[in-house]
């Protein structure tokens, strides 16, 4: 398979409502998408990097000018070209993880579209459908919290996240348990505390969360391992897990009982499936973490959510969550479950005219 080119498109995505979270309030999902044109066929992949570099170090703008400058003329140079060479041949550029991801993912699409396999077969999935799981953001009031995260369960969400910050931590989580009983209820602080926070976090004991995401600092491994000792929910890591070395160390050092795989922070769906591996072989049940994605992300992670170590719901949420209109068809609930797409490749397109009304740039590199 030959690259002839390569698109880079900007898209604006208006959200259904402000999602507030420890690193601040968005009101709408800018974000990069890449179509990867080859001899035979052609591939999509996402970006999740946010408009500025507030969840990770990377960001839209830099993922494109990394991506223009390094990314892909890398990858034009080799000669042959499919999907497990792309890790290696983008190995000599440090961190990027996202904007690597998306360069694998729509190498990945258009590889597996040309032999006419889906994703959810490349990477081993089990299951034709996943449980669904959905994020709520940080609210001005415990009512307004309640009344959304009603309307969720009237949904059908399986499980409840609820982000969290120092000031909004144990009394939504009490009026959450408190209303709604004995759903699978858990947290997302986005590293908003600190160790010194040990004793308040503790405080969330009680309520029986599956588990407390991402507490501290993405480099403090060795502090989420003493938080553990001092907090009775299971610690899950996102941001720190980068890779399946680090999810060895941090499992290894008794930092984490749980990991949310997230495959555009990892670097690709390749190395996501790894790191399910080695949580796998260490009996540490993970879930697939969203990042906001448009219907093409969203299709590609059911796929990954459909891996048989993916035993808790992920934030695989409808497409309904976030957005108005979709650029790809919706993704639906159906019983708490989104079907895991069965075409080759990712299983979706854009639709042209909805990609168009939300595109902001685009930019065609030939190679
Ligand atoms: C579903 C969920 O909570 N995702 C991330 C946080 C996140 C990720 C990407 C975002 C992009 C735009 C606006 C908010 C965003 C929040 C998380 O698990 O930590
Ligand atoms: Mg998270």
């Amino acid at each position: 398979m030959k690259l002839t080119g390569v698109e880079l498109r900007k898209v604006r995505m208006p959200l259904v409502a402000p999602f507030r979270t420890s690193f601040g309030t968005q009101t709408a999902r800018e974000l990069l998408l890449l179509r990867v044109a080859t001899d035979e066929t052609e591939g999509w992949g996402e970006c999740g990097t946010l408009a500025d570099p507030v969840y990770s170090p990377e960001y839209v703008d830099g993922a494109a000018d990394v991506l223009r400058r390094y990314l892909i003329p890398a990858l034009a140079a080799r000669d042959r070209l499919d999907a497990t060479n792309v890790g290696p041949a983008l190995s000599v550029f440090h961190g990027h993880r996202m904007a690597k991801s998306a360069l694998e993912m729509a190498v990945l699409d258009a590889e597996l579209t040309a032999c006419g396999v889906s994703l959810a077969r490349e990477l081993g999935a089990v299951h034709d459908r996943v449980p669904c799981g959905v994020s709520v953001g940080i609210m001005e009031s415990i009512d307004h919290l309640l009344e959304v995260v009603g309307g969720y369960l009237d949904e059908g969400y399986q499980r409840i996240k609820l982000k969290i910050e120092p000031g909004w931590d144990v009394l939504p989580v009490r009026a959450v348990r408190e209303r709604f009983g004995d759903i699978m209820l858990q947290v997302d602080a986005n590293t908003a505390y600190t160790l010194a926070d040990a004793d308040l976090l503790a405080r969330l004991d009680p309520f029986d969360l599956l588990l407390i995401e991402q507490p501290l600092a993405e480099e403090d491994i060795v502090g989420h391992a003493e938080l553990a000792k001092r907090v009775r929910t299971p610690i899950c890591l996102d941001e720190s897990i980068t890779s399946a070395r680090s999810a060895a160390a941090a499992i290894t050092l008794g930092a984490c009982r749980v990991v949310n795989i997230k495959p555009g922070r990892v670097g690709g769906y390749l190395e996501a499936r790894r790191i399910h591996d080695v949580c796998a072989a260490h009996g540490i049940p993970v879930w697939c973490g969203g990042m906001l994605e448009t219907g093409l992300g969203r299709a590609a992670n059911i796929a990954l959510a459909a891996l048989p170590g993916c035993v808790l719901p992920g934030d695989t949420s409808a497409s309904g969550r976030y957005y108005h209109t979709d650029i790809t068809a919706p993704f639906v609930l159906d019983d708490g479950h989104l079907p895991v797409p069965t075409g080759p490749g990712i299983g979706v397109r854009p639709i042209p005219e909805l990609l168009d009304e939300v595109t902001t740039s685009t930019e065609w590199l030939p190679l």
